[in-house]
């Protein structure tokens, strides 16, 4: 099974600190969220491959490290994930986005998928799976399966706040897929929230209710 990775570098957990409390408006968390978003790009592409390439510096020529040239897709789980793509493709300007959309339906809890448009040579790219919540998991699982059904074998998911049960949930079913969080809090709630969490990522994205 993958590790969970918990980034939790002291400007993230700031950052995330202002997007906890509930004073804090759209703007400033829309703002917050890209920013830790491109924060946790730094650590999930330290993996990434570099080669040695023949560079020539205004005084000599030199060997230098360069990135492979390895194909990435960001993929948000809307509507909450979009917030994050910006953030991220800041640092990987090269990347493709995929979209899955899906809501939680609020009774069952269970995901409704309603979109997936994806790259074509989505088998072939290394992809960062986004989005800012995992809660019960069931929306994760869903999108993984769906990218896995599309031929996509290298998957990272990236997440801000994750609830114990939506990590076991996601180790069990794709025990390949590395979680990148900001955050790992307490429990669930009976309407399935995260608690403390930060709400409803979506709505307060997007000023909705
Ligand atoms: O782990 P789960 O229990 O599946 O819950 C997490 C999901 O819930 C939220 O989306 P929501 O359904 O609110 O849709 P939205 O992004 O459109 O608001 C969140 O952004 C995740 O996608
Ligand atoms: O706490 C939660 C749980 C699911 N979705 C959210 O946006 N927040
Ligand atoms: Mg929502």
């Amino acid at each position: 099974m993958k590790k969970v990775v918990v980034i939790d570098h002291p400007l993230i957990l700031h950052k995330l600190s202002i997007m906890r409390d509930k004073n804090t408006g759209s703007k400033d968390f829309r703002e917050l969220l890209e920013e830790i978003a491109m924060l946790m790009t730094y650590e999930i592409t330290r993996s990434f491959q570099l080669e040695e390439v023949e560079i020539e510096t205004p005084i000599c020529k030199t060997k230098a490290k360069m990135l492979t040239g390895k194909k990435v897709a960001i993929v948000p789980i809307l509507r909450a994930g979009l917030g994050m793509v910006d953030g991220i493709l800041k640092l990987i300007p090269a990347a493709k986005v995929g979209h899955i959309g899906l809501y939680r339906d609020p009774e069952t809890l269970k995901p409704v998928e309603y979109y997936c448009k994806l790259p074509s040579d989505i088998s072939e790219r290394e992809i960062i799976l986004v989005d800012p919540m995992l809660a019960t998991g069931g929306s994760a699982c869903d999108a993984i399966h769906l990218l896995k059904e599309k031929g996509a074998k290298n998957i990272k998911l990236m997440c801000l706040i994750a609830a114990p049960e939506g990590i076991e949930a996601v180790q069990s079913s794709h025990p390949d897929v590395e979680i990148f969080v900001a955050a790992v809090d307490e429990r669930l709630n009976e309407h399935g929230y995260i608690v403390p969490g930060l709400g409803d990522a979506g709505d307060r994205i997007f000023g909705t209710k």
